[in-house]
């Protein structure tokens, strides 16, 4: 018997996989309680405390007093939203190569085992704005987007400086040097992607279940993510549990929701976790701009010492950064 009361925000669901969903909505009062994470605080030792904490707990927390201020965060909604209203021919040329560049409805399944169908958003990628790959980026036209570049670069740069920042703290947090991840040359041109999403309001019927983003969890370091406020981002806090249960993430404005990705949880021995998190549809259209920033491409990414014992042996063995992506990416897209 399969129930489906995902429209209600809160139910349960028995997959044809067995395993089981349980998800809790607005109407109940344990909304997920995320910690407050400030970039800017002087007390830096307390500040790593935090996100120690939050990253055990939860491996997500939102970010406040980053630097990047909400007018920008509504530039990048109001160019997104022209992007991905442009008509899909002009789209399809900008179509993703090298990982960057535009992805259609229904291209991507992060999650095979849930839905054939594939997830109902739209993307566009941007890559490192840095470096030899910088001109693998695709841009639109400027005569159909004049502002849309700049504001996408001044967009990228100030995350990633504000992910540069967070990442001296996660290093703290782990009881290494600040500049750790500098020396294991994660930081000299991160792997950092800028993803614009869009998930389409109203969806053709269809007897299939559909996600907006099917549950996964990211591919790398941290990802800092904005929302337009509409809901439908859910985290499960323990995957390997037969019952997952599903809570809302509620959007705070100006924040970042930065959640920690499975390079990470590789590099602390899954001290910090990589958790699940999905998009349900709600109904309502919705935007969101998730920033992925994953170690540069050659950066070895090796239990840490402080991670591992005698009797917590590594669980993954060393891996180039690269070379996990591109599998990741692969499993991915098909490609
Ligand atoms: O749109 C969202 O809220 C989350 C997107 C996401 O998890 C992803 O693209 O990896
Ligand atoms: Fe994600």
């Amino acid at each position: 018997m399969i129930y489906d009361l995902r429209f209600s925000l809160t139910g349960i669901r028995f997959s044809s996989t067995g395993i089981v969903d349980y998800w809790r909505g607005k109407e109940m009062s344990e909304a997920l309680n995320l910690p407050n994470i400030d970039l800017s605080s002087p007390d830096r030792i307390s500040t790593a405390k935090s996100i120690r904490q939050a990253c055990i707990e939860f491996g997500f927390f939102y970010l406040v007093n980053h630097g990047v201020d909400e007018e920008l965060f509504r530039r990048v909604f109001e160019e997104s939203s022209k992007l991905f209203s442009l008509p899909l021919e002009d789209k399809t040329k900008m179509s993703r190569k090298q990982q960057r560049g535009y992805t259609p409805l229904y291209s991507e399944n992060l999650d095979p085992s849930s839905t054939p169908k594939g997830d109902s958003k739209e993307s566009f990628y941007i890559g490192p704005l840095e470096g030899a790959i910088k001109d693998l980026n695709q841009w639109p036209l400027e005569e159909a987007l004049p502002c849309w570049r700049s504001s996408m670069e001044c967009y990228y740069n100030k995350v990633l400086s504000a992910g540069t920042r967070l990442m001296h703290l996660i290093a703290l947090a782990l009881n290494l040097d600040e500049d750790f991840f500098e020396k294991v040359g994660a930081l000299d041109v991160p792997m950092a992607f800028l993803r614009l999403l869009h998930y389409p309001g109203k969806l053709e019927p269809s007897g299939e279940e559909i996600y907006g983003a099917s549950a996964h969890s990211d591919y790398g370091m941290i990802t800092l993510l904005i929302t337009d406020g509409i809901p439908g981002l859910q985290v499960c806090r323990d995957k390997s549990h037969h019952t997952r249960v599903w809570e809302d993430v509620p959007n705070i404005k100006g924040a970042f929701i930065v959640n920690i990705g499975d390079m990470m949880e590789r590099w602390t021995n899954c001290l910090f976790r990589s958790t699940l998190h999905r998009v349900m549809p709600t109904g309502q259209e919705r935007y969101s701009a998730a920033f992925f920033m994953d170690p540069n491409s050659d950066c070895v990414v090796k239990c840490l010492e402080s991670c591992c014992s005698e009797s917590c042996p590594p669980r993954f063995p060393p891996i180039r950064s690269i070379d996990y992506l591109k599998e990741r990416f692969r499993l991915t897209y098909g490609s």
